[in-house]
């Protein structure tokens, strides 16, 4: 089966038989050019498809030449449409095969549905034969009339429905052509039909018939087959009253259809689809995911001139159109590829990570990301403070981009901040980001701690095992010296590279982070005044969300860690100078009864912080130190949709801190974040008000 070689449109244009109730044996405005099969003049104009068939050809050269090979498609996994448009009574309904009278049912003049549903459930049958899968054929059947959608098959065809409802309308099995008459004979029935000068028995709605081919797995394959109405002028056809109102409504539909191609052709982004029931069902139709044929149906009779003019313009116009379902499904393909490999990257990651590192991460921790003091630098290890960049890919972001549906100026300036971001970002390697970061020397504190024994870390090159309680010594001296180079392999645990690889998301990565940089128990005691430093005031309402809960918790145990007796402090010295460190489970231990104790503290806390905020000026310059801090705090850690909820935060601006966050490596104080150009004349004076702060 050939996927790959089909023009993903086509268009057929086909001539009808001269019309015998006119009477007038007169010669044909179609002419066809001897030497192409596929190119007509009409009105001295020429005109060049895919296929140009003269009204002698049958129905099966028909099928064979523009349809057969979409049913190829079809079981290749595209979406698959064939459209029948033209001038009332040009043979639009006869070329679908949409009627199940004797003529249409014979052999000679099948139209396209029963020989598309024959191949279809041949190639069914014989796959059944060579494989154990199992393929459901089914049909729906609907029509478009009057801008109202009715199922034809359901229990009330006369009853309208929502078109976003028409992908789960009445669904048939077909195993057989007769099941297929049955299923026509059905909808025909309920259609609406009404004896025109042009037609005696001329459709008065637009008629899709889908079907539905459902693998085992639910894999769902659809073939449309579309029967539209004609168009027809309103005076030609001499109708009064309701027949008058469907002749616009079926002109309607057809305007819509060809405003979509046409915006699809010119490469719109914006396409009409809603400006009809008829462009909105079919919508998934008129894609680039999917194959499109169209047969544009002509009558050779002078009279209807200007009517297949229009027709064959409409023709020209789909011809232009441009779609690459292949590319589509590439790219699908290629996502999944993707996920696949992150999943099983993954996978191996976490085999390789210890227990207790795996382990659900609690709240009571603090995460310290801020450039290393010399102190910093002298005694700690390093990673990377987070990179919205690393953990938002590139796709990822611009997709979020898209999706907030920023106005092409601000789309401009998107794309050249993140351009800018790229470049400044590109030595570095992701992969390595926590080695990396080591060296640039930029990063957050990290330490694991046990207040029993002193553990051990392996070396993640070497293996040799080896211990941090050089460097605690150094931190519990308290000796301020020059900042000493980091060291050039950092003797990080395997585990915690592993984390500072892995592809995680956002939120899991800084929960890892928060566990990796537990200060609670931390042999480094962190100032107070850090970037992130919890002040738990919570003035904003939003702190039922987990990650603020965490944060607040934190900053609980942070508060508990303060209101330590001085003896506990001195022990806790007394502990790190002899370089022991904590194991992670009993500084989980430690964590949630800290928590317990200081809820009780810091609800007094704020409480207090409330009364005093009125009693004294000292208090209320404390007040909004803490709201500032918190602001800050919450600046640098939420991601760009709870930055949006922030008052005063709009989407841009949220995307627009979120970028410059990623490029700062998160911000220092509140007045970096003012000097950042994102804001106008008066918005960050807004923001603050917003939010409770001093500007
Ligand atoms: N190529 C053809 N060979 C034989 N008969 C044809 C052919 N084309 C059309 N007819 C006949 O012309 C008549 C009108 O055709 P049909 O109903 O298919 O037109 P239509 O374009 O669907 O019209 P409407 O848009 O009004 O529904 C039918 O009786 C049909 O059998």
């Amino acid at each position: 089966m050939d996927c790959d070689k089909l023009s993903a449109v086509r268009v057929g244009v086909r001539e009808a038989p001269f019309r015998s109730f006119l009477g007038r044996q007169e010669p044909s405005i179609v002419h066809f050019s001897p030497q192409a099969g596929n190119s007509l003049v009409v009105d001295q104009n020429d005109y060049h498809f895919d296929y140009a068939f003269r009204s002698t050809v049958s129905q099966l050269e028909l099928y064979g030449a523009l349809i057969m090979p979409l049913v190829d498609k079809l079981f290749c996994g595209f979406e698959c449409t064939v459209m029948a448009y033209g001038q009332t009574g040009t043979g639009k309904s006869y070329s679908m095969g949409m009627t199940a009278d004797n003529q249409a049912t014979s052999e000679e003049h099948l139209g396209v549905l029963p020989r598309c549903l024959r191949d279809i459930l041949d190639r069914v049958a014989a796959k059944q034969e060579n494989t154990l899968e199992r393929i459901q054929v089914s049909a729906s059947f609907i029509e478009i009339y009057n801008e109202k959608a009715y199922d034809l098959l359901g229990a009330t065809p006369m009853d309208p429905m929502l078109a976003s409802r028409c992908n789960s309308c009445t669904c048939l099995p077909l195993a057989s052509q007769e099941d297929l008459q049955r299923l026509l004979q059905l909808g025909n029935n309920n259609r609406h039909v009404r004896r025109t000068n042009m037609n005696a028995n001329s459709s008065r709605s637009h008629a899709i018939v889908t079907i539905h081919m459902r693998r085992q797995g639910g894999q769902l394959f659809r073939m449309n087959i579309v029967d539209l109405a004609g168009s027809e002028g309103v005076r030609r056809t001499g109708h009064e009253g309701v027949a008058r109102q469907e002749g616009v409504s079926i002109n309607m539909g057809l305007l819509s259809i060809n405003k979509v191609v046409m915006a699809m052709a010119a490469g719109h982004t914006v396409i009409p689809y809603r400006d009809s029931v008829l462009t909105t069902v079919l919508q998934k139709s008129l894609t680039s995911q999917s194959y499109l044929t169209f047969l544009a149906c002509i009558s050779p009779h002078a009279c209807d001139l200007s009517e297949t003019i229009s027709t064959l313009r409409f023709a020209k116009s789909a011809k232009r159109l441009r779609l690459n379902p292949q590319q589509m499904i590439m790219s699908r393909n290629h996502q999944l590829q993707q996920q696949q490999q992150q999943q099983q990257q993954r996978q191996t990651l976490a085999a390789r990570t210890p227990h207790a590192l795996r382990r659900p991460f609690t709240s009571s921790t603090t995460v310290k990301v801020s450039r290393p003091t010399q102190r910093d630098a002298q005694n700690s290890f390093y990673l990377m403070p987070p990179k919205p960049k690393e953990s938002m890919p590139l796709m990822q972001l611009q997709r979020t981009r898209s999706e907030m549906g920023l106005t092409p100026k601000a789309k401009k300036r998107a794309r050249e901040e993140l351009q800018m971001e790229t470049t400044m970002d590109a030595p570095s390697d992701s992969n390595h980001s926590a080695i990396s970061l080591v060296e640039k020397g930029c990063s957050a504190a990290v330490s694991l701690s046990n207040s029993e024994t002193e553990s051990t870390l392996v070396e993640p090159l070497s293996g040799s095992n080896v211990t941090l309680k050089q460097e605690q010594e150094q931190d519990s001296n308290g000796t301020m010296g020059p900042p000493q180079p980091p060291p050039a392999i950092p003797l990080f645990h395997s585990s915690l590279l592993s984390i500072a690889e892995e592809p995680y998301s956002q939120q899991q990565k800084l929960q890892q982070r928060q566990l990796l940089f537990d200060n609670t128990c931390s042999p480094i005691v962190l100032p107070a005044a850090g970037p992130l430093e919890m002040s738990g005031i919570q003035p904003l309402d939003i702190s039922q969300r987990p990650v603020l809960r965490a944060r607040r918790s934190a900053r609980l145990i942070f508060n508990s860690n303060r209101q330590q007796s001085s003896t506990e402090q001195q022990q806790q010295q007394q502990q790190n100078q002899n370089g022991l460190r904590r194991s992670m489970r009993l500084a989980v231990k430690l964590e949630s009864h800290a928590v317990t104790a200081n809820q009780l503290l810091a609800s007094q806390d704020s409480g207090s912080v409330g009364a005093s905020r009125k009693r004294s000026k000292a208090a209320a310059k404390r007040w909004m130190n803490n709201q500032k801090d918190t602001f800050l705090n919450l600046l640098n850690s939420a991601d760009v949709r709870e930055l949006q909820k922030l008052p005063g935060i709009g989407p841009k601006t949220a995307f627009s801190l979120a970028l410059q966050r990623g490029r700062l490596g998160g911000f220092q104080s509140l007045s970096q974040v003012q000097e950042l150009p994102i804001w106008g004349l008066v918005k960050w004076e807004r923001v603050c008000g917003a939010n409770g702060l001093d500007p």
